[in-house]
């Protein structure tokens, strides 16, 4: 895409953006994530099997979209619409998760999410009985006579998936791999005969119908899906998998301007470096980190010129060094003071 030059230039060393309506929707997509983190969703699990009083899509905001995100977002609704799961695999930080909300909120359904973890199990998926509830009846239709019954019902609640099935959701299951594979066996069932099985549910609703607006976005690490949590087989082969690697540099470069109020000279070099460090180093640098480090270099950069009236798209070497020493130091987090030193003459050589 090319530079939007009627954009005004801005200082270098601004504070970071904070529009209030932003800052809300960030707000509330730190809310859901929160929710997720113990398997439940944004649908949020509930009882009973009333109506889904569904949320809105929520569509990640800020959302930059170039040719090679509408391009990929896509590939990934085509595939939808075709009825079939995505799978997106790629390197931690290149911008699954936002493409998979992305494309589910353009369906217009509403969204349910989980994000997967040693935690979740089928239960964590289907729903659970939550406890009895105890309630008294008492009979008093012959006079005199009092008759008392305790009566103990089953209180079921349903987990994303249940939610997601009925109500024709777009399911968005974060890094999936990270589940016990044995979890997704009532997936099975799910995208071959349009059937939820919900086991420790009694009685006739124990399945549920696949919803025809049903459909499934999974996104998984690329060496952490090769890694311990393998998932069958039967599963993957029931779903389209879609690599994706990270975008090219004028993407990634709108990707940070979304995220920090910096001056295009300084995104370009932070962008640079981050690209140079992704070749350079042994570790997964991703666009995540040039956003890091580009809020960092918002604050420190500004801190030290005073005013922010340092030359566009130069910094100082070493605050350079420092902040990507700061940001990348935590994938090199239990290793020896070797290893940090390396990390940090390897920054500073590249800077
Ligand atoms: N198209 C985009 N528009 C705006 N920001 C984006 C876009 N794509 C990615 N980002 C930002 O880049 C960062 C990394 O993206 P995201 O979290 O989607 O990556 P991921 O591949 O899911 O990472 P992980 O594997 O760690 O879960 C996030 O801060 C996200 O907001």
């Amino acid at each position: 895409m090319a530079d939007d030059s009627s954009r005004k230039r801005k200082v270098r060393g601004r504070k970071i953006r904070s529009d209030r309506s932003r800052k809300e929707s960030r707000h509330a997509k730190k809310k859901l994530a929160r929710k997720s983190s113990n398997g439940t969703s944004s649908a949020s699990a509930r009882s009973g099997d009333g109506p889904l009083s569904a949320p809105e899509a929520v569509a990640p905001d800020p959302f930059v979209e170039t040719d090679a995100v509408a391009s990929l977002r896509s590939r990934i609704t085509g595939w939808l619409e075709a009825e079939k799961p995505v799978h997106l695999i790629g390197p931690t930080g290149c911008g699954k998760t936002a493409l998979a909300l992305s494309a589910a909120a353009e369906r217009g359904r509403p969204v349910v999410w989980i994000n997967g973890d040693e935690s979740v199990d089928t239960a964590a998926l289907v729903g659970a009985n939550a406890g009895g509830e105890r309630y008294k009846e008492t009979d008093q239709f012959v006079g005199g006579v009092s008759k008392k019954t305790e009566v103990v019902r089953e209180r079921w609640v349903d987990n994303p998936l249940s939610v997601a099935v009925r109500e024709g959701a777009t399911l968005v299951y974060n890094e999936f791999s990270r589940s016990d594979p044995s979890a997704h066996n009532v997936l099975l069932s799910v995208f071959e005969e349009g059937v939820l099985e919900r086991p420790g549910k009694r009685g006739e609703d124990r399945t549920i119908d696949v919803h025809p607006e049903f459909r499934a976005i999974f996104t998984s690490n690329d060496v952490e899906y090769a890694g311990v949590h393998r998932q069958q087989d039967a599963l993957l082969d029931r779903f389209v998998g879609v690599h994706i690697d990270y975008y090219d540099e004028e993407t990634e470069r709108e990707i940070v301007k979304s995220h920090v109020d910096l001056s295009d000279e300084d995104v370009a070099a932070i962008v640079a470096k981050t690209r140079a460090l992704r070749d350079e180093l042994d570790l997964v640098v991703g666009t995540r980190a040039a956003i890091t480090a580009a809020k960092g270099l918002a604050v420190f950069d500004g801190q030290r010129n005073g005013d922010g009236d340092g030359d566009p798209g130069e910094f100082d070497d070493e605050l350079l060094t420092d902040v990507f020493m700061d940001v990348l130091a935590p994938k090199i987090a239990g290793e020896g003071p070797e290893d940090v030193s390396q990390l940090r003459t390897q920054i500073a050589e590249s800077v």
